[in-house]
Formats: C-alpha cells, sequence, structure tokens
C-alpha cells in the first residue's frame, strides 16, 4: 500500500473525467484508487470501496491475479452487472517491484456495444454452462460468496484468504467439524489461477491406513496382486497442475506422513510398482479439527510436515463465538432447505431464534443445516416452532451455560452421537442417504456406528 500512498489526488486529475472506469490496486489486490465513472457503475463510492480487497468489490475480477502473476491482461471480456465489458489489466512497476495494478474497463458506443453485447451474452451463456460443468467435474460446487457472514472475525478470515488465494502457498485451515473448512479450501482454487484444473479432495480420515498409499500416489499395472490392469492414478496425479486438499490431516497415519513430506518437498511421486519418480505440480490446502501442536507432542504427528503445510494458517470460528451470524445463516438455510423440499415455510417463530444464538452448537454451520432441516419436516404451519426442534435442542441442557461445564470432548461425543441417529432415522436405515446428510465418508460412518454401538 505504501508505495501508492498519496496518489489519490493526481489520479482523480488523470482519470477523474476519463469515461471508462479505472481502478487501481496494491501488491496485495487490496483497491487504493477506483474514478468516479466506476463508482457510478457499481453503485458504490471511495468509502465503501477503498482498502477493500478487489474481489469483494469487483465481480468476476482478476486484478489480484494480474498483481500475483505480473502479467499483464489486454482486451479480456469480464462479466459485470449484467453486462459484458472489455477490460485491460496492466501491473505497476517500481524498481523492478511489483506495487500494484491498473485495469481499464472499456465501453463502446453504447448502441452497438449493446447489439454486440446480446450476441456476446448468449455465446458466455453457453460458455458458462460449460464451465459450471468443468468445475463440477473438477470437484468444486462452492465459492468464497457462498460462504454467509456479517461477523468481523468471518469477515476477517474471508479477506486474508483472498489475499493469499492467487499464491500457491500452503494454506492449513483449521477449526471445529462443520465449520466450513471445505467450503473455504473450494474457495482458496475458485479464486487462483488453478481454478479451471481439478480439485482433489482427500479425506486422510476416512481412507484405511493401508489404501491410503495407494489412494494418494496411485500404483502401476501389476504392482500387487488384484491391481487393476492398466494401474490406478492417485489422488496427487489427480490434482496436478491443480488443489489438492488433505482434509483430516490429523488423522493420516505416521508412515503415511513421511510420504507426504517427501512429495510436498521434492514436488514428485512414485507410485507403486513404478520404475521412477514423476514430477508434480499441486497447491496444497489441508485442514483439521485437531489441535496438531498436541499430536506433535505425542508423536503422532510430524514436525517436518507441520511446518510445511501450516505455512499460513487461519483459523475458522466456531459459530457460537459468531452469533452474529446464526440469524443471517438459519435464513439461508431455511430457504434451501424449504425450496429442495419444497415446502412453503417463511420464517422462525422468535423463540426459536433465540434458542439458537444460546445454543452451543457442537457441529457447527453443518448442524444448523440439518437442525433446520428436520424442523422443516416437522413444522405444520408457515413458521418453525419451538416443538420443532429435534430433541436435543429442546434440552434446555444443551442451551447455553451448563454444557459447557461438560467435559468438551463427552459434548462433541453425544452431539456426534445424537447426529448420527437422527440422519439413521431420517434416511430409514439407508447408509448412503445417512453419509449424504452427515456429510461425512461411508467408512468413517461404520467407524462412528460400531463407536457408539449403534448397530
Ligand atoms: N459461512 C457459511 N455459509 C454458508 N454455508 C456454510 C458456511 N459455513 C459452512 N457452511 C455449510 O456447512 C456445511 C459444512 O461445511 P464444511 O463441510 O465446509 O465444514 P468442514 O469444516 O470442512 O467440516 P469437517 O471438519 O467436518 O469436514 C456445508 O454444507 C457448508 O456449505
Amino acid at each position: 500500500m505504501k508505495h501508492l500512498e498519496g496518489m489519490e489526488h493526481i489520479c482523480n486529475i488523470l482519470f477523474g473525467s476519463l469515461h471508462h472506469c479505472v481502478v487501481i490496486v496494491d501488491e496485495q489486490g487490496i483497491i487504493t484508487f477506483m474514478n468516479e465513472r466506476y463508482y457510478e457503475f457499481l453503485g458504490t463510492s471511495a468509502s465503501r470501496a477503498v482498502g477493500r480487497h478487489v474481489t469483494e468489490v469487483i465481480e468476476n475480477t482478476r486484478m489480484h491475479l494480474v498483481v500475483a502473476s505480473g502479467e499483464a491482461e489486454k482486451a479480456n471480456m469480464q462479466y459485470i452487472r449484467g453486462n459484458y465489458m472489455i477490460a485491460d489489466r496492466v501491473p505497476l512497476y517500481n524498481n523492478g517491484y511489483i506495487i500494484g495494478a491498473l485495469g481499464l474497463v472499456m465501453f463502446r458506443d453504447r448502441k452497438e456495444w449493446a447489439e454486440m453485447n446480446q450476441h456476446i451474452k448468449t455465446l458466455m451463456l453457453e460458455l458458462e454452462s460449460y464451465q459450471k460443468k468443468v468445475e463440477q467435474l473438477n470437484g468444486t460446487s462452492y465459492s468464497l460468496h457462498d460462504a454467509l457472514s456479517v461477523s468481523p472475525e468471518m469477515e476477517e478470515v474471508k479477506r486474508n484468504v483472498r489475499k493469499v488465494a492467487s499464491s500457491d502457498v500452503s494454506v492449513l485451515l483449521r477449526g471445529e467439524t462443520g465449520t466450513g473448512k471445505e467450503l473455504f479450501a473450494q474457495g482458496l482454487h475458485k479464486l487462483s489461477e488453478r481454478s479451471m484444473k481439478p480439485f482433489v479432495k482427500v479425506n486422510c480420515a476416512a481412507i484405511p491406513g493401508d489404501l491410503l498409499e495407494s489412494e494418494l500416489f496411485g500404483y502401476e499395472e501389476g504392482a500387487f496382486t488384484g491391481a487393476k490392469k492398466g494401474g490406478k492414478p492417485g489422488k496427487f496425479q489427480l490434482a496436478d497442475q491443480g488443489t489438492i486438499f488433505l482434509d483430516e490431516i490429523g488423522d493420516m497415519p505416521l508412515n503415511t506422513q513421511v510420504k507426504i513430506l517427501r512429495v510436498l518437498q521434492e514436488g514428485e511421486i512414485e507410485p507403486l510398482g513404478a520404475q521412477g519418480p514423476r514430477q508434480l505440480d499441486v497447491r496444497v490446502v489441508a485442514a483439521t479439527n485437531q489441535p496438531l501442536e498436541q499430536l506433535m507432542e505425542t508423536q503422532q504427528f510430524r514436525e517436518d510436515l507441520y511446518y510445511r503445510i501450516n505455512v499460513i494458517s487461519f483459523t475458522i470460528p466456531a459459530l457460537r463465538n459468531r452469533p452474529e451470524d446464526i440469524p443471517l445463516l438459519s435464513k439461508f438455510m431455511l430457504q434451501k432447505v424449504t425450496k429442495r423440499l419444497g415446502k412453503r415455510i417463511t420464517a422462525f417463530d422468535q423463540q426459536v431464534l433465540d434458542r439458537f444464538l444460546n445454543y452451543s452448537w457442537p457441529g457447527n454451520v453443518r448442524e444448523l443445516e440439518n437442525t433446520i432441516e428436520a424442523s422443516v419436516h416437522l413444522a405444520e404451519g408457515e413458521t418453525i416452532q419451538l416443538s420443532d426442534l429435534p430433541e436435543r435442542m429442546a434440552d434446555k441442557r444443551a442451551a447455553g451455560g451448563e454444557w459447557e461445564t461438560k467435559p468438551l470432548k463427552q459434548v462433541l461425543a453425544e452431539a456426534e452421537k445424537q447426529a448420527i441417529v437422527q440422519a439413521l432415522k431420517e434416511a430409514n436405515g439407508e447408509k448412503r442417504e445417512a453419509c449424504a446428510l452427515l456429510g461425512i465418508g461411508k467408512s468413517s460412518l461404520y467407524n462412528k456406528i460400531m463407536k457408539y454401538g449403534l448397530d
């Protein structure tokens, strides 16, 4: 930011009366200047835009990527506020260092543009539908815009995630179960240069230890008896050029940790039965809900791997610590669930919202969504009542105060068991459906069913 300070006055003279839209960002992608024309077009103002990350203010912008790559982009098509515009973006250098970027969004003669825009719109809509299909095939369905929040804590995490998204730095996402770590991992990938390449998720807790290696690194034909003809690519190969998301990394067996570290350090893998190593280019995003520092003390997690994946870490706050987000998320989840179930329920009784605000949400946003889904099933009127909430929510002990006096482990275990019982009930014992409701893998569900003696 310091290089661009004091430039506002000069920029206003230069670009103030220009018919085109101008934006300048600093080396972190933070807006330092926009001209009046751009504010008008976006319906915003200097006080709302300057100082914010450019992705928060301008749709489909690539300014942060230009700063990261240092490469200009000429006559790029950009969809803003219902129109396709032509954007030029150039990096700004000072003494050989990037200090920011300047973007120019061009308008054409209105009539000519309107005609061309219609034609382009049709083509671009078609392209967009293909892009969506590619994204689905690539394994992402979320972007950072899907992470709803109003709380300052979450807004700060989002701001920081945006800042590092365009670089290749390894990111560790921490937070309790259901806080949105996977959503953030996908958001990071979508904001990066790798967005059109694969996003591959590995649930380190769900793959049995003895299969983890072949799942991660693949194998060659004939590597062992029972190996598939033609071999099988591992998750790392599938993620080549893209992002690999190592979920629940704290649950990864020690011997696999050694191998992962080698891959990350040397940028190559050696599939089982292969003649030699293969070069790879993957960005690593890991997530954990376990205290890795504690696991290191008990030698369950390797220190060298910890430092390798923990270059930058973000902690996503638990829902109970950001109550401001609860009304917004509840409303959104209600709309999502009622749309899916085709039921007309439009609001929550005030007592329900109060209960939500006082409840501890050990399963965080996922539990909120499941709770709302369960109550939509039970509700008879157009408003969700206290009596429509699942049993655990009706239990006063679960709502605020007292539960915190119980050991957290016990509370989490009780909530987990309750959620599984509920999901199995809702899914009529159909385990695949219960997995989908809970958002966990099959082997994870089987382990938990055994653990809590629910078979
Ligand atoms: N801020 C948010 N806005 C909207 N939806 C959210 C938000 N945070 C989480 N969700 C939703 O909550 C659910 C759980 O999120 P997600 O799977 O990303 O959590 P997680 O932290 O990765 O969980 P786990 O540690 O159990 O794997 C998802 O359906 C996700 O879309």
